[in-house]
């Protein structure tokens, strides 16, 4: 009996594949209760870690908080909480179960929060969700956080799931590249992608040999950011608010412990050196180059012309950004209000930039570029980029 042909690999891959790019279809953020004004920190870190003898070192924490552009922070550990677990002040004390296992519960409580919000923009039941991305540096467990919010949120067993650990600040970054690839690569895939973090793990107390954890201190916030990412959006149930067009990485040679994360005994510890600044300065517009010559993008250098995500590392590396690319001020206005507002709440905060992003786009004076690119650094020091293009098919526009 003569065999049924098989199809060509190509009319497969046709099959399998999406045919338009990938998509942000919902976007949803959030924080926990504790909240702590930048003024306050100061005298509420030295005082929940016992260092109030430390006035030298608090003063030196009171200069650097002043110069953060930080107004609040938002902390799911509260004072309470610290001084039931002195393990977490004390850095001879092995204390890296306390600190993981308030992670298990408190990250899929905030990225459940944000999901959810994400899932209701979008627009369709959380059952029609078939991938789970997750990304955070606070945790070490399998099944973690992924799994606990995909029965939390009610996604099918079936849904698969992938949970990016260490990537720093750009693990929300690292997530949203993954949710592309999937959702380019099979056809009516519907990604659910998510970037969570506490602080706690990294909590330490003040110590004049260890000023990078005074700066980790004085920075970064609690929390969680949420997409739904698919392409060849169903309308008009879907609305597409930014199209993720190309993606790229570059590692900086040579600079291999210039941001770096080592959990330890004591916790997350963070190196992050005074050069990163001067590293972005250097680098960040040769990446962007590479990144845009190809789609025709590069504005003969002006880079006015574009919107900006810029990840909100600290009030610093986002004037290394402005300086580099020489960028009107406004451009990274969204960023700065993040940074603001919340901190450097790492994998959480590109998924903030881009909610706030998107809303400054409805303002009267507002960003109108169609394109523009997320940019976030690495351990590494790698520097990520996403080209993006800002659709009219958002719910309001
Ligand atoms: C911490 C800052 C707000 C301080 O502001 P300025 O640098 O303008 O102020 P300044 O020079 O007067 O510094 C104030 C005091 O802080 C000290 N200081 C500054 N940077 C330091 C560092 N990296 N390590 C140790 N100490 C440092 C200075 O010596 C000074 O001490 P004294 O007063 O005693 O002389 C800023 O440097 C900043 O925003 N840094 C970026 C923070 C950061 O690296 N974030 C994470 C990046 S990684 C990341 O998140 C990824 C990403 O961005 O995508």
């Amino acid at each position: 009996m003569a065999m049924a042909p098989s199809p060509p690999p190509e009319t497969v891959l046709d099959v399998v594949r999406a045919d338009g790019p990938a998509a942000v279809l919902g976007i949803g953020t959030a924080i926990p209760a504790n909240c702590v004004t930048q003024d306050e920190y100061p005298d509420w870190y030295f005082r929940v870690t016992e260092s109030e003898h430390l006035t030298k070192l608090k003063a030196k924490m009171r200069r650097i908080c002043d110069k953060t552009d930080i107004k609040k922070r938002h902390f799911y550990h509260s004072e309470e909480m610290i001084a039931g677990h002195p393990e977490l002040f004390e850095r001879a004390r092995p204390s890296l179960g306390t600190r993981l296992g308030v992670a298990e519960f408190a990250l899929p409580e905030l990225a459940v929060a944000a999901a959810a919000t994400a899932v209701a923009e979008w627009g369709r039941p959380a059952a029609d969700i078939t991938h789970l991305v997750v990304g955070t540096n606070a945790g070490a467990s399998a099944p973690g956080a992924d799994l606990r919010m995909a029965a939390l949120l009610g996604l099918r067993p079936t849904v698969q799931r992938t949970i990016i650990y260490l990537r720093g600040c750009s693990a929300g970054y690292t997530a949203l590249r993954v949710a592309k690839d999937i959702a380019e690569n099979n056809r009516g895939a519907r990604v659910l992608v998510a970037g969570a973090d506490i602080t706690l793990p990294a909590f330490t107390a003040p110590d004049e040999a260890d000023l990078d954890a005074l700066i980790v201190m004085a920075v970064f916030g609690d929390g969680a950011g949420a997409a739904v990412v698919g392409a060849d959006p169903i309308l008009p149930i879907e609305h597409p608010i930014f199209q993720m067009v190309s993606v790229s990485q570059t590692t900086i040679a040579g600079t291999e412990h210039k941001v770096s994360l080592q959990l330890r005994e004591r916790g997350l510890g963070y190196k992050i050196s005074g050069e990163v600044q001067a590293l972005v300065r250097d680098n960040v517009e040769q990446c962007l180059v590479d990144a845009l010559m190809p789609l025709g993008l590069t504005g003969d250098g002006d880079w006015n012309h574009l919107f900006w995500a810029m990840h909100p590392g600290g009030r610093a590396v986002l004037d290394s950004y402005e300086a580099a690319l020489r960028l009107n001020p406004q451009k990274l206005a969204a960023s700065r209000r993040v940074l603001r507002e919340y901190g450097n709440t790492s994998s959480a905060a590109i998924f903030f930039v881009l909610d706030e992003l998107r809303r400054r786009r409805h303002d009267r004076d507002g960003e109108r570029c169609e394109w523009g690119a997320m940019v976030g650094l690495a351990p590494g020091l790698t520097i990520e980029t996403m080209v993006l293009r800002a659709t009219t098919g958002g719910r309001d526009e």
